[in-house]
């Protein structure tokens, strides 16, 4: 498990260090692994490093004197380093540091010297910016290591109000932040390396934790080997229309491949019909039922079900007999139109931004603080995931899946176990019915841990089943591109790697 910290948690982490007077000592450790940071991407390139073209923007703070000295440090390897000051004034040892090792300071962005750059150095904002940034120019095919975070995006939020400098490699330092992952954020911060600087004793609770490999077999539920179908549990499944018949079969397919005792598909009229047919042809193990009340250990409502009258109706009754009878849900899709904030129902939603932003709205979010009388939109909701889904959380009591090329998972309280990021997933996964299949899968997790008398926090069982759905993408994806009905196999493959 990785932890991630707003930029301000790492700031006041740092404070008694910076007290005891080991300032330029972390700063050494930074602008060491700052190096070894641009070496190991030169080498990814094919690049040598003596000769290596490098140049540093540099800013006025603490940012700026980690680039200055991390140039200090790759000009010994040979390296051929120039800066630009981006600011009046400059870090002073830093600055006397890069003299030293034979670096030169470039009059500006124009020259023929930065035009030519193998490698910029981005150290003009660390996490002291405040503001928009008015941004700055990078030569075309120059690489870009960013310095703790690419400049212009907030270290809190990931946010970006001006411009904001894009690189193929951000080196963090101290703990990873919240601005590499979340919202614009993510999308300018290239790969990560984290650099520990000893700030280890002092960091507060993290803001977000990013799970591992090793982390998901114990939030998996367990197959005890003396278990039976109703002991393992029975997921009800209330999903797809005439209008989107593949929604039922995919999320069927997500469940049985995590792993559950029984499926009951709720029909939708008592007489044979297509959609059941449909599932029942790709899944003869599912159970078609036309009575609700019968027993199951959780619930998923809503993937694929369109206006249809008749299946909204049968929708309601569903979540109302889920609350009656306080049964783990998952709720997807038009599903969130139908639901009631505040219950004390272990429920999970699994909105994607557009379903965020109108789920906000409904909810009367978007009249509430700086954006009075203001609708909440999916720009909104993009711009600030993490933001959008603490605030669903929050009106809700629910615990948030909100679905985007990082998926937040966050639950209503704060503390361990709560809020998760999951950074990714093949881009192979943005495609139709992926949704379902993860509704699905999330769905078999909560239906296994039911009635475990030791099981995890809702919101990590949520952020198990995300971190399934995307490693079973990548499992998937070694094949070429693929439909979302065939993650189910991937599912399955990656399933039996960690059990
Ligand atoms: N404090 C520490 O212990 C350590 C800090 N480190 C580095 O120090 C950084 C933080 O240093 P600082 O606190 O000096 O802050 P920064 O270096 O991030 O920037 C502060 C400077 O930028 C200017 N500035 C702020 N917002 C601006 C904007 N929007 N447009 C233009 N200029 C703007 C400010 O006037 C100030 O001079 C970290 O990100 C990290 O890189 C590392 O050296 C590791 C140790």
């Amino acid at each position: 498990m990785h932890q991630v910290y707003t930029g301000t948690q790492i700031r006041e982490a740092e404070q008694p260090l910076l007290a005891a007077g080991a300032g330029p000592q972390l700063m050494h450790q930074a602008a060491w692994g700052l190096a070894q940071g641009v070496i190991e991407l030169l080498h990814e390139h094919q690049l040598a490093v003596p000769g290596a073209r490098i140049t540093g923007l540099i800013g006025a703070g603490n940012n700026g004197g980690d680039g200055l000295w991390a140039l200090s440090f790759l000009a010994r390897r040979g390296a051929h380093i120039t800066a630009i000051c981006t600011a009046e004034r400059v870090h002073p040892e830093g600055a006397a540091a890069f003299r030293a090792a034979g670096g030169r300071f470039l009059s500006g962005p124009e020259t023929a010297d930065y035009a030519r750059a193998e490698v910029v150095i981005d150290a003009v904002l660390g996490t002291g910016a405040r503001g928009a940034w008015e941004g700055h120019p990078v030569p075309e095919g120059a690489l870009v290591v960013a310095c703790d975070i690419p400049s212009g995006v907030s270290a809190d939020t990931g946010q970006v109000s001006g411009q904001a400098i894009t690189a193929d490699l951000t080196v963090t330092f101290g703990g990873l932040k919240v601005g590499l992952f979340n919202g614009a954020g993510a999308a300018h911060s290239g790969n990560i390396k984290l650099v520990d600087i000893g700030l280890g004793p002092h960091l507060p609770a993290p803001e977000l934790q990013l799970l591992s490999p090793t982390d998901i077999p114990e939030l998996l539920p367990p197959a005890a080997p003396h278990a039976h179908k109703y002991t393992r549990g029975v997921l009800g499944v209330l999903a797809g229309s005439t209008k989107y018949p593949g929604a039922a079969s995919l999320v069927c397919a997500g469940a049985l491949a995590t792993g559950v005792g029984m499926i009951r598909f709720l029909t939708q009229t008592e007489h044979a019909e297509p959609l059941t047919t449909l599932v029942l042809g790709a899944h003869p193990e599912v159970v078609p039922a036309t009575d609700p009340t019968e027993r199951v250990q959780a619930w998923l409502v809503g993937s694929g079900l369109s206006d249809s009258d008749h299946r909204v109706e049968q929708a309601k009754q569903v979540l109302t007999l889920t609350q009656q009878q306080q049964l783990p849900a998952v709720i997807d899709a038009d599903g969130l139109k139908l639901i009631e904030p505040a219950t004390t129902q272990p429920r999970v939603l699994t909105p994607h931004a557009g379903e965020a932003a109108a789920l906000l709205n409904r909810l009367g979010a978007g009249s509430d603080d700086a954006t009075q009388n203001q609708r909440v939109d999916r720009a909104n909701v993009e711009a600030d995931p993490l933001a959008a889904a603490q605030k669903l959380a929050e009106l809700t009591g629910d615990v948030i899946v909100l679905k985007g090329p990082h998926t937040i998972i966050c639950g209503p309280d704060a503390g361990p176990g709560q809020r998760f990021i999951y950074p990714g997933g093949h881009p192979f996964l943005a495609t139709a019915g992926s949704g379902d299949t993860l509704a699905g899968i999330i769905a078999a997790v909560l239906t296994g841990w039911a009635e475990a008398d030791a099981a995890p926090p809702l919101a990590a069982q949520a952020a198990a089943g995300v971190w399934l759905h995307g490693a079973a993408s990548y499992a998937v994806a070694a094949g070429g591109p693929f439909g979302a009905s065939q993650l189910a196999a991937g599912v399955r493959t990656v399933v039996a790697e960690l059990l």
